[in-house]
């Protein structure tokens, strides 16, 4: 992901936040954007604990106080805005230390102008630079999943042609920020052509397209690289590329790709798919288990429709990832 600044040392021990040793300290956070998908950002002020640090607004929860109702005290006392609808974000796991349950919330709609209103900078930030400043380091899992959408295309050109394939891909990403991943049995000339033909096509609509592949073959043709589960059992080191993705069917796979540094996998199968009918499903308690394990965002894929986005972030994935489920002669789109 680039260079990075580093990161001021902050111990355990003055991260927590618990004056309870009967419970974590509940504290809520929020997630706010602007038309342009920024992310509104705080840098912790002076005399409290991890000043210089940023994070995302919000605070502790108070006895008797529900999370959401914190979330409204917290955001008027610190930004002096009036939060109406907001959802949690169950997939949205910071790496808290013992002591905190930090949870986070998206916040739909505010009434107001937000102000530093203690005195702390605040900035909107695109979620492709929010790595680059130091962050409180338990958020950094969180700024991972900031930068992917909860829809991962798979493309379908064999099948689909390609007039129909582009079709069906510009009405998608007329209607959510995409990530495509280009996986097509070509040669990698004919994918590296292909995929930067994509890339100029998702380009205007904020989408990006990867490529399935060796990376060795097919670095730098597009804005990143999907490693099949056989080449993420071969390789050590994560490819240099901007956004790397990997293929897992179980527990150990996804372990390997969160120790190379992947910024996501994609799990499968979730439920019984047309494409690989003897593979058994997880299911979503299965898949909910395995995606607990790691702080990496995982898609869930495998007889996935866009309806299942909710499901998914219930069960702890970002997204759903989806071939036929949009590409396919029965699909439902456009993505809402
Ligand atoms: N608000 C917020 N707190 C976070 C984040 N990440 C994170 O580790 N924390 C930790 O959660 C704890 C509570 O947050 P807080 O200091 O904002 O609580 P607060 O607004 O109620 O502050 P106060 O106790 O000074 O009134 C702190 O230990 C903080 O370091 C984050 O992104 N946002
Ligand atoms: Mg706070």
């Amino acid at each position: 992901m680039g260079g990075r600044l580093c990161i001021p040392a902050i111990s355990p021990t003055t991260m927590s936040a618990s004056t309870d040793p009967t419970g974590p300290e509940r504290v809520v956070a929020a997630i706010i954007r602007d038309g342009d998908g920024r992310v509104l950002v705080a840098r912790r002020p002076e005399g409290k604990v991890g000043a210089g640090f940023w994070e995302f607004p919000g605070g502790k929860v108070d006895p008797g106080e529900s999370q959401s109702e914190a979330l409204r005290r917290e955001l008027h006392e610190e930004l002096d805005i009036a939060v109406g609808a907001c959802t949690f974000l169950p997939h949205y796991r910071a790496a808290t230390p013992p002591g905190i349950d930090l949870a986070f919330w998206r916040v739909d709609a505010y009434e107001g102008v937000a102000r530093g209103r203690e005195g702390q900078e605040i900035r909107w930030c695109p979620p492709d630079t929010l790595p680059d400043l130091p962050f409180l380091p338990a958020d950094r899992p969180i700024l991972a999943r900031l930068r992917l959408p909860s829809f991962y295309l798979i493309s379908d050109v064999d099948h689909l042609g390609e007039a129909l394939f582009e079709e069906r891909l510009a009405q998608a990403a007329a209607r959510d920020a995409l990530l495509l991943q280009l996986r097509e049995p070509w040669p990698a000339s004919r994918l590296r052509a292909y995929a930067q033909h994509l890339r100029a096509l998702l380009a205007p609509y904020g989408g990006r397209c990867i490529v399935n592949g060796d990376p060795n073959e097919l670095m730098g043709c597009a804005d990143g690289i999907h490693l099949p589960a056989s080449h993420l059992a071969r390789i050590d080191a994560r490819p240099a590329a901007t956004l790397v993705g990997a293929s897992c069917h179980d527990a150990g796979e996804l372990r390997r790709a969160a120790a190379i540094g992947c910024d996501f996998a994609v799990l499968s199968p979730v439920k019984l798919t047309p494409s690989h009918p003897d593979a058994a499903p997880l299911g979503w308690a299965r898949f909910r288990e395995l995606a607990a394990e790691v702080l990496l965002p995982v898609y869930a894929l495998g007889g996935m429709t866009i309806a299942d986005r909710v499901s998914a972030e219930t069960h702890l994935a970002q997204g759903v990832a989806l071939r036929s489920g949009v590409f396919g002669k029965d699909a439902d789109l456009p993505v809402p």
